[in-house]
Formats: C-alpha cells, sequence, structure tokens
C-alpha cells in the first residue's frame, strides 16, 4: 500500500512573488499547497506604506488562480523615513502582518533598506507596543566581513543591540543559514522566532561552487558550510515552535540567474513540500513535519492553524524543470535527488 501522510495545509511564512507577469506565474505554485504566505515587500519600487500594501494585497488576490483558497500576509518594507502610525494603522486594519528589514544593500531589492538604525527606532518602538512582528535579512553588508561571516557578525553587531534596545519587539530571523542562528535563537525567550527555507536544509556551499558554479543555488544569505547545514536540520527537525518552514522561494528568470552577475535566489515553491518530506523522512523525524510547515508559525504570528489539509503519497513526484513568464523560463530548485513525496 502506498504511504500517505496528511498534514494541516502549510502556511509559507517568507515568499517572494514579484508583480505583473512573474507573480501571475509563480503565484499557482504556492496557491496549490499553502493557505497564506508572509508576502515580502521588495518589490521595485518597494512596499512602504499601508496603501502600497493594500494595492499590492489587491493584485495577488487578482492573480490567484479560480477556487483557490489563499490568504497573503502583507508586509512593509522598512526604511528610514518610515511613518510609525503609518504601520499602526496597517496593523490595525488586520492587513499587515511583520515589517521587514533590510539593511542597505544586503540583498536582491534592498536599496531601499536602512543604513542608520537610529532611524527607525521610533518605528520599532511602536511595533515593540503593538506586538506586530519585525522580520530580519540579517547580514551585515560591511564589505570587510567575509560573506560567509555576514550572518553571525550580524547577530552580535545588529540583532542582539536592536533587541536589547527594544523590549518585547517580536522578531523573526529570517532564512537562517547558520548554527549560530540556531544557538542564538535558542537562547531567546518566546519573542523570537526563526525561518528557515528548504534550500538551506538541502545544499552546502559545496554544491554552489565545486565542480562548476551552479547560479541556481546561489541565494542569500549564501549557504554555508555542511556543519552548519547539518545544524539547520537539527533545528527544523527538532519540533521547537521557535523554527518554521519560510522557503524563501524567489524567482528569478535564467536570463538573470546566468549572467557574470547572477541574482540571488532559489525558486523552491513548486517542490518545497516533497522535498522537506523527503528531508524529514531521511531524518527520521517524519512526525515532527507537520509542526514545522502548519503549527509553529501560526503560533508565533498569532494566527489560528488551517482547518484544511493537505495529503501527500509515496508514490513517486515530478515537477516541472521551469515555469515560463513573457520574460522567459524560472528555473526551479533542484534538490539532487529524485523526489518521493508528492502532494496529491
Ligand atoms: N533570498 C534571496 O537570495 N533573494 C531574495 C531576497 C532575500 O530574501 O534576501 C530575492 O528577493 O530574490
Ligand atoms: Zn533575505
Ligand atoms: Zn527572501
Amino acid at each position: 500500500m502506498t504511504q500517505t501522510l496528511t498534514l494541516r495545509r502549510p502556511d509559507d511564512w517568507h515568499l517572494h512573488l514579484r508583480d505583473g507577469a512573474m507573480l501571475q506565474t509563480v503565484l499557482p505554485a504556492t496557491t496549490a499547497h499553502f493557505a497564506r504566505a508572509i508576502i515580502m515587500p521588495n518589490l521595485v519600487p518597494p512596499v512602504v506604506t499601508f496603501a502600497d500594501a493594500k494595492a499590492y494585497q489587491a493584485r495577488i488576490l487578482e492573480a490567484c488562480p479560480k477556487g483557490a483558497d489563499f490568504t497573503p500576509l502583507m508586509t512593509l518594507y522598512l526604511t528610514e523615513n518610515t511613518n510609525p502610525d503609518d504601520v499602526a494603522a496597517a496593523h490595525a486594519s488586520g492587513l499587515v502582518h511583520a515589517v521587514k528589514l533590510y539593511p542597505a544593500g544586503a540583498t536582491t531589492n534592498s536599496a531601499s533598506g536602512v543604513a542608520d538604525f537610529d532611524k527607525v527606532r521610533p518605528v520599532l518602538e511602536k511595533m515593540a507596543e503593538i506586538g506586530l512582528p519585525l522580520c530580519v535579512h540579517g547580514e551585515v553588508t560591511d564589505p570587510d566581513i567575509d560573506i560567509f561571516d555576514r550572518e553571525a557578525v550580524f547577530i552580535d553587531r545588529v540583532l542582539d543591540p536592536i533587541r536589547r534596545a527594544t523590549p518585547g519587539l517580536r522578531v523573526v530571523m529570517e532564512h537562517i543559514t547558520t548554527s549560530n542562528a540556531v544557538d542564538y535563537a535558542r537562547a531567546q525567550d518566546d519573542t523570537l522566532g526563526a525561518t528557515i527555507t528548504t534550500h538551506h536544509l538541502v545544499i552546502n556551499r559545496n554544491h554552489i561552487l565545486a565542480g562548476g558554479i551552479k547560479p541556481h543555488y546561489y541565494c542569500l544569505p549564501v549557504a554555508k558550510r555542511e556543519e552548519h547545514r547539518l545544524a539547520l536540520r537539527g533545528a527544523a527537525k527538532s519540533g521547537e515552535g521557535r523554527f518554521f518552514l519560510g522557503t524563501d522561494s524567489a524567482p528569478h528568470t535564467d536570463a538573470n540567474k546566468l549572467l557574470p552577475c547572477g541574482c540571488a535566489g532559489c525558486f523552491t515553491a513548486p517542490n518545497t513540500l516533497s522535498i522537506l518530506a523527503q528531508v524529514f523522512e531521511q531524518e527520521n523525524a517524519l512526525e515532527r513535519l507537520e509542526g514545522f510547515t502548519s503549527l509553529h508559525g501560526p503560533a508565533f504570528y498569532g494566527l489560528p492553524v488551517n482547518e484544511t489539509t493537505i495529503t501527500l503519497e509515496k508514490s513517486g513526484a515530478t515537477y516541472p524543470a521551469h515555469v515560463q513568464t513573457p520574460d522567459g523560463p524560472v528555473t526551479v530548485f533542484d534538490p539532487g535527488f529524485d523526489l518521493e513525496w508528492a502532494v496529491r
């Protein structure tokens, strides 16, 4: 008999949907499996104000496939000019569920991010007061810091000081990639959560660089040494509520990935659940998958868990190598092994 696995319907706590034709193309891969997603605001121009978020939400809902039951959880892109009252109004409306901090220059479309952290102090204080989480891209941008150390240095130099200066601020360390981040998260109270991506559970830096450069494995934060990948697997399968899934599915056209200076991002939405089931099975922790994909995130964000379910069966899974956009193909993340678990 085919083995099956039924989970409460998952949510994705870190997702890039982009806009326009790309949004139309990639959204169905998420709505097929996920009930909700935290929608990253790094469009060009970014989603900064409550009004921007309302307009972007409307475009996402418009692009949803017919019959899809999907709720985009909107976020605001924190800038040095963000108005605390606008943030509070966005939160009170129920439409905006987090504010995203990009250190200026840290990643794709982060030019409008924060350089001077003192300038955003009033916003962070307002967020602590109203209980609105801050999602953090945790890498320093100092050119003197080695790219493989940027997350660990950020924790010491930026994240911990912000949290100490703003008691009660709820923070999500996004897409953690190091044992340093796992250890830091474990040492904190329940105001701190951390998302883990699918791809960082699968690849280490050798996958990007050994035997030829693999642009489709290049993302930020960049994958680290094997010991860090194993620490992330340990965290994801631990059952600890502070760790939950944020795929960071980040589509870019192949034309933009395969350049002398290619974009960062892995497109994992189509096969994430198949990969995760396999990873958790490899770890003898299939019974912990539901916590990671469907329970811990809602608890952190103060939202109810989904009442519907999805079923995976171990019958072999297929997925397209690319999805087609008017601007050319977008390559789907290749985990490097055949996928056994298919979403029914
Ligand atoms: N993760 C990535 O490599 N890229 C993301 C940005 C981000 O999440 O840092 C993107 O928007 O493409
Ligand atoms: Zn990021
Ligand atoms: Zn991201």
